[in-house]
């Protein structure tokens, strides 16, 4: 979640350091799966996630639900996050096995996940620098801190290459990823002492030409789903 500021955005956790070992190891074990190119955070690709079957379905389902985007603090920039977007209800029969399988790459819980959301960018629109995280110092976290506590790691596939921008940019980690049909990229969130790791700000780069369309999903450190 955006705000900038030089305090730190949370403590050091055991509960959170745990996850990130755990889950990178998980990640480094699989064949499919390749580190990205930083030494920022703990990022991973998948080059092949979803087939052009499933990404087809999402995109449809996407077109079908999606509303404008919403942040959790209000910015003074309207232009922040542009984007539509939809909830995946996680218990439908299209939706859950997905759901679990994206679950199961990293080894979390799907409990520990969150609603899967789906995101639609025509050109010009965009999500500017923000983390995922949840900048403890803020009013909202007394509420998050209830509902599963911090996220932990993101786990986000694009559904469509792109004509001509929509890059998703880590500009502090110094990477950047175009939107590749079928390709998840995974980060934790967190530092190695489970701390919030300010690194990992990353933008969703306004579309050019064509129309984006991702699926995002958040984990956290305790069960979301009661
Ligand atoms: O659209 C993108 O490339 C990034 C999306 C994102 O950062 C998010 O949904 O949290
Ligand atoms: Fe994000």
């Amino acid at each position: 979640m955006k705000v900038q500021s030089t305090r730190p955005h949370g403590s050091p956790s055991p509960v959170r350091a745990e996850f990130g070992t755990r889950v990178a190891e998980r990640l480094k074990a699989n064949p499919n799966v390749r580190p990205a190119k930083t030494e920022a955070a703990q990022m991973f690709v998948h080059p092949d996630f979803l087939s052009p079957e499933e990404c087809a379905m999402l995109m449809r389902t996407i077109d079908a639900g999606s509303r404008r985007s919403t942040l959790l603090t209000e910015s003074n920039d309207p232009n922040f996050r542009t984007s539509d977007s939809c909830d995946l209800d996680r218990w439908s029969p299209e939706i859950q096995p997905l759901d679990e399988r994206i679950a199961d790459l990293l080894g979390i819980e799907p409990q520990f996940g969150e609603t899967m959301q789906g995101q639609r960018y025509a050109p010009g629109q965009q999500f500017r620098a923000h983390h995922d995280y949840f900048h403890e110092g803020e009013r909202y976290w007394a509420d998050m801190e209830q509902q599963g506590g911090q996220r932990t790691w993101t786990a986000m596939v694009f559904l469509n290459t792109v004509e001509q921008g929509g890059a998703t940019w880590f500009p502090q980690a110094g990477v950047r990823f175009k939107p590749n049909a079928g390709q998840l990229v995974a980060w934790n969130n967190m530092n190695p002492d489970g701390s919030p790791n300010k690194l990992t700000l990353h933008e969703g780069m306004a579309v050019v030409r064509g129309t984006k369309y991702i699926i995002t999903k958040w984990f956290r450190e305790r069960p979301w789903v009661k």
